[in-house]
């Protein structure tokens, strides 16, 4: 489980992330979605122990993560920074975080066949792909079989082959039962993958909830013989009511209620369309408006 209550880091003055509160959850994939310098690094690496907050908490399994019993071993992390020496192979540096982290060495080749690195093994990192900079990273965080794993952009680099391989391996996880937070600055490349998403846009949480929510509802697009009426009827019942002119957009209604409602007042509709709304236009409207 992973929470953050009010987090705030502020960097001489300046919000990086303010009141940051979402909950991460076992069995689940969280994504945690925001454009370039909204904040995600930062508020991954409160929780990482790696910044301190100005203010609030950032908590793993219900602690910080410097109280944690054994960290190593609670949580795995792969963060966007280069993670080994470019003249060590992928073999010896799994061998050395292996050692750190008290893992037998068994699974440093268990881990390496697991992220399609047997082969490369032994090549020195400097002349990995990026692709394959981030298998030995996800290897990394994997190497304790950690309950959370946090992921900072893991997906940059991938082709679409690493990225079905990484979604693959990503639900594996959440349906053991761990808790998956995963950034990214697309949707699009987590539509699939996550179950609920955080969404941030400088600083601040614009939105978190599950992500069937999000293109759920759709808007409506209403004509009738009356809008004026019908306007007033839908904002009643509880609707976001705007117009282009010709027809009425309807948010917060399904078809089924706009339809009733018309009747009730007595406006003859000539039609009534729900627009799904596409994922990435939502998460753009959210994430582009602070
Ligand atoms: N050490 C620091 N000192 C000063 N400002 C910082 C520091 N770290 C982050 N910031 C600022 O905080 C804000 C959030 O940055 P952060 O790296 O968390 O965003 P991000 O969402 O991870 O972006 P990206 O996708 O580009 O990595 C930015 O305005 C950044 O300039």
């Amino acid at each position: 489980m992973i929470e953050t209550r009010d987090l705030t880091k502020t960097y001489r003055g300046v919000d990086a992330v303010r009141d940051v509160t979402f909950t991460a959850a076992p069995g689940r994939v969280t994504g945690f979605l925001g454009l370039n310098g909204s904040g995600k690094t930062t508020t991954m690496r409160m929780l990482l122990g790696l910044a301190r907050p100005t203010a609030g908490a950032a908590l793993i399994n219900g602690k910080r993560y410097r109280d944690l019993d054994k960290p190593l071993r609670q949580v795995g992390a792969v963060l966007e920074q280069g993670l080994s020496h470019p003249g060590q192979s992928g073999y010896s540096h799994l061998a050395t975080q292996a050692l750190l982290a008290g893992v037998p060495r068994r699974r440093v080749e268990e881990l390496l066949e697991y992220v399609g690195l047997t082969e490369a093994g032994n090549k020195s990192t400097g002349a990995y792909s990026l692709g394959m900079r981030q298998r030995l990273a996800v290897a990394t965080g994997l190497l304790t079989d950690p309950p959370v794993l946090i992921l900072d952009e893991p997906a940059n680099g991938l082709d679409p082959g690493g990225m079905a391989w990484l979604r693959a391996l990503l639900r594996e996880r959440a349906a053991a039962g761990g808790t998956v937070l995963i950034s990214s600055h697309l949707l699009g490349e987590l539509e699939q993958t996550v179950d609920d998403v955080v969404i941030i846009a400088a600083g601040r949480v614009r939105l978190a909830a599950p992500l069937a929510s999000l293109g759920g509802g759709g808007r409506l697009r209403v004509r009738g013989r009356d809008p004026h009426t019908l306007w007033l009827a839908y904002e009643r019942a509880g609707a976001t009511v705007t117009t282009d002119g010709a027809e009425l957009h309807v948010s917060g209604l399904t078809a089924e209620d706009a339809g009733e409602i018309a009747l009730q007042v007595g406006v003859p509709v000539y039609q009534l369309v729900t627009e799904v709304q596409n994922l990435q236009e939502v998460f753009l409207s959210l994430a582009a408006n602070p």
